[in-house]
């Protein structure tokens, strides 16, 4: 389903029937349509009610996510959407009512669903098409993070025939560089020393075989990513109490009578920092794991663990646990 999202001042929610009158007045706009691939133009009031339906059954679907941008009063400025394409992407589209061209409004909302889209969908690329007369519009693409990956044609339903589009990529590092936590910001780099940070996580097993990834939620560095959980040690800790606490705090496993038995580490640079990466491997037997901090959580075969986009340290792990555990020839599913 759409979710309600906040993007500065704007308020992108679903849209509703009770939309389509203002709606309807801002596409039929040829400044705005000629730009869309799609919509007609004239734009038929009649198309209005439909294009609202679809949008809802799109994404009670899955397929498509369309939101409607709306400022404070609730009054509607453009839309910003997405829709779900083959191999784990989806394609970005907006516009804005020409009134409300030049406030930076495209890029405020384009930004916001990219980055819920790649927190929060089975997605690890987005793609996006940009009119070659529509300038502003790449400038938008380019202002976020997406870069130009060549030139296509496609059919706009409102000049008639085809015309040439630039075609627009990014994957989650270009969206968010530098967000993560443990590599240090521009600030340290004077002349303080790089740190060793340790960080413990934990494979754990289903007894059918199964390991328990989390997806790390919005907000986060790296959202998006799945990792194995697990977390920071504190210093004077113990690694496996710190293991043990994490998986307390995130999961609401109690792991104090478990085995968690150290299976490799990975050391590795990141950013200024050091990263030393500790997983251990365990079974948690009966107990249902629950995703305290709103993080997804799904169990995947050892198999096909290498499906899922990971934190650059742990591309090493998934090969080790198929080899420890076999392949459990099973889907992945949600706990
Ligand atoms: N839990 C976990 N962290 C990993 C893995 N691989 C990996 O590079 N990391 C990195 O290790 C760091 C763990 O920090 P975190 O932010 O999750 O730690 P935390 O739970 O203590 O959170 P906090 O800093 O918000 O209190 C992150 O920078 C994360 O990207 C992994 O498989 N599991």
């Amino acid at each position: 389903m759409t979710p309600d999202l906040q993007a500065g001042p704007y308020r992108l929610r679903a849209l509703a029937p009770s939309d389509a009158d203002r709606l309807h007045a801002l596409i039929n706009d040829w400044s705005v349509v000629r730009m869309l691939s799609r919509p007609p133009f004239p734009y038929p009031r009649d198309l209005t009610d439909e294009w609202i339906a679809e949008t809802v059954r799109a994404s009670t679907a899955g397929s498509a996510f369309h939101f409607a941008i709306t400022d404070p009063d609730d009054r509607l400025l453009g839309c910003v959407g997405l829709r779900i394409l083959p191999g784990r992407a989806a394609s970005v589209g907006y516009w804005i009512g020409r009134s409300h061209w030049g406030q930076g409004i495209a890029t405020t909302c384009a930004r916001r669903i990219a980055s819920w889209a790649l927190a929060t969908l089975p997605i690890d690329t987005l793609r996006a098409w940009a009119a070659i007369d529509n300038p502003a519009s790449a400038a938008v693409l380019r202002k976020i993070g997406f870069h130009e990956t060549g030139k296509d044609m496609q059919r706009f339903a409102s000049r008639g025939g085809e015309h040439q589009v630039g075609v627009f990529e990014a994957k989650r590092a270009d969206l968010a560089p530098n967000t993560e936590s443990i590599a240090g910001s521009d600030e340290d780099r004077a002349p303080v020393p790089k740190r060793l940070i340790m960080v413990v996580a934990a494979a754990l097993v289903d007894a059918r075989g199964r390991v328990l990834l989390a997806r790390r939620p919005e907000g986060k560095p790296l959202a998006g990513l799945w990792e194995f959980p697990g977390g920071k040690v504190e210093p004077g800790e113990e690694p496996v109490a710190a293991l043990r606490r994490e998986l307390a705090e995130e999961l609401g496993l109690d792991m104090a009578r478990t085995c968690l038995a150290p299976l490799t580490f990975v050391s590795t640079p990141v950013g200024r920092n050091d990263l030393l990466l500790m997983l251990y491997v365990g079974r948690i037997g009966r107990q249902a794991p629950v995703g305290h901090e709103g993080q997804a959580l799904l169990w995947a075969p050892p198999e096909g663990l290498r499906d899922y986009d990971m934190p650059e340290p742990d591309r090493p792990l998934p090969p080790l646990l198929l080899d420890l555990l076999g392949p459990a020839g099973l889907p992945a599913e949600t706990p």
